[in-house]
């Protein structure tokens, strides 16, 4: 029987887009075909106040990635992380930015397993005081022009390398696409975090797939 273990430390990390997808149907869909490519985590990221449209999407996501074994981050809302990890869906984590609240009450409250994941834009010192509080992954960024958050404060993909010393999988985002992947991977990101590079086409398993064949051949 092949029953290997997901690494989600490593691979293509989408992130929702409640522009890009803006009914429950387009939502789900576009998550279970870019799952279909072969993602190492998935996120669900939705900046609006409506709490019950935010619970009803996040458990759709969690019922579907759990049949994928792939995790499911929440963006910005450990409530809402907890109710689902509270509901029985154990593969739920969270990621934190700056403004998102502590990081050290998020892993107290969502315990040692889930994966908690923290914005540190281009600072090397955010990353070693995410890294004190519990966080499983360092995101950094935004390496290249992002459609979706054009304002992110930019950042240059030598420090991916400064940022191995914390032994905690790197996230590479803003702008990543089929063109810069590679460079992203071998600046030394482990995760490359994207939406629009999935999300901002027709079908969402295509890219999926070719970003997984572009990491694969730079691995090699
Ligand atoms: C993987 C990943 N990295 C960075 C971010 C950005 O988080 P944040 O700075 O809190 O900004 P918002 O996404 O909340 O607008 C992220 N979401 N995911
Ligand atoms: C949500 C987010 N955070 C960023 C950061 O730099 O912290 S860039 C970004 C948007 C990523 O979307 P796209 O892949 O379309 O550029
Ligand atoms: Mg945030």
């Amino acid at each position: 029987m092949n029953d290997k273990r997901h690494d989600w430390t490593r691979g293509v990390y989408a992130i929702t887009d409640a522009q890009l997808l803006p009914s429950d149907r387009q939502l789900i869909e576009a998550c279970r075909a870019a799952l279909n490519g072969g993602l190492a985590l998935l996120q669900y990221r939705d900046k609006s106040g409506d709490l019950s449209h935010r619970l009803r999407q996040a458990l759709a996501l969690a019922m579907l990635c759990r049949n994928y074994s792939v995790p499911l981050i929440i963006n910005d809302d450990l409530a809402l992380a907890r109710r689902l990890r509270d509901d029985g869906y154990a593969g739920v984590g969270l990621h934190l930015g700056q403004e998102d609240g502590s990081l050290r009450q998020a892993r107290e409250v969502l315990g040692p397993e889930a994966i908690i994941g923290a914005t540190c834009h281009a600072r090397l010192d955010l990353a070693e005081r995410a890294a004190d509080e519990g966080a499983s992954y360092l995101a950094f960024g935004r390496f290249f022009a992002s459609k979706t958050k054009p304002e992110a404060p930019p950042a240059t993909l030598d420090l991916l390398a400064e940022a191995a010393r914390f032994g905690l999988p790197r996230v590479a985002i803003g702008g990543i696409d089929i063109d810069n992947v590679s460079q992203a991977r071998n600046a030394g990101a482990e995760l490359l975090a994207t939406v629009h590079g999935v999300f901002g086409g027709e079908d969402p398993e295509t890219p999926v797939r070719e970003l997984n064949a572009r990491l694969n051949s730079t691995y090699s």
